[in-house]
């Protein structure tokens, strides 16, 4: 059978802007910014980096901090847009990257499940039908009606996860939020993310765990200062990583 491309990262640079210089104060910076008087260094974050990915492969990126795969998750998201270079993306996309960025904090539990649902793009009736599931899931049936900034950080990646998590996306962005919450609610995570892989679902994923990486993943991508050093399979290219 034809392999599917889902995802093609085509020779993608990214590049920051970087202020060279202190202020003393937001004034002083709006100020000079106005005068043309600040200077920037540039920042390549990312440096001609090109890989695909299949429909049902799982990828994993790795490499060290600040190395570059979450600016190359936000680019796949389409939250960032490639300085160089291109990125085209065949299918819907579920991002799971920062947990929670879309509540409103004043909101109940209740009412931000709706709310992300909309910002998800998802319409009221699918977000009714999918309540049930999403309240059991995040194991807050106690807490719905309580705003969320009472809720401690692990009770709100719990509920983020649980709604980002519904229907069968048919690529979702994992960046680190398996990290979240206690050790038995990630490994229901891991459960539902691999439950989503066998329905077909394509996984991005992110972790400085190389064992959970080596768990999920069969594709590698592993960054280096921004430049792409290895791709290919998951195995050998962890197993570089590990003794590098
Ligand atoms: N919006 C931004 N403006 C300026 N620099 C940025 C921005 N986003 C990222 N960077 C820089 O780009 C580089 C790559 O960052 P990125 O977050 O992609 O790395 P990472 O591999 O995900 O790191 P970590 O493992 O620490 O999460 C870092 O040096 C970071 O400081």
């Amino acid at each position: 059978m034809e392999k599917e491309l889902i995802i093609k990262v085509d020779h993608v640079s990214m590049k920051f802007n970087l202020a060279s210089e202190k202020f003393d104060s937001l004034k002083e910076y709006i100020i000079k910014s106005l005068k043309k008087q600040v200077s920037y260094n540039e920042f390549w974050a990312l440096k001609d980096v090109s890989f695909e990915v299949y429909r049902g492969e799982s990828l994993g990126l790795i490499g060290l901090n600040g190395s570059g795969k979450s600016t190359m998750l936000k680019t796949i998201a389409g939250v960032l847009k490639p300085t160089k270079g291109s990125v085209s993306v065949l299918g819907t996309v579920a991002p799971l990257i920062e947990l929670g960025a879309g509540f409103d904090f004043d909101l109940t539990a209740r009412e931000n499940i709706f709310l992300n649902g909309a910002l998800l793009g998802y319409s009221r009736e699918m977000m009714n039908s999918y309540y049930d599931e999403i309240v059991e899931f995040s194991e807050l049936q106690n807490f719905m009606d309580v705003p969320v900034k009472n809720f401690s950080s692990g009770m709100v990646s719990r509920l983020a996860f649980a709604i980002a998590t519904i229907g069968t996306p048919d690529i979702m962005i994992v960046d680190e939020v398996l990290s979240v919450g206690d050790f038995r609610f990630q490994q229901k995570c891991e459960a539902r993310i691999r439950s989503m892989m066998d329905r077909g679902t394509t996984i991005l994923f992110v972790s400085h765990s190389i064992e959970q990486v080596e768990s999920i993943c069969n594709k590698v991508v592993w960054l280096d200062h921004g430049v792409l050093k290895r791709f290919g399979d998951a195995e050998p290219i962890c197993n570089e990583y590990k003794n590098s």
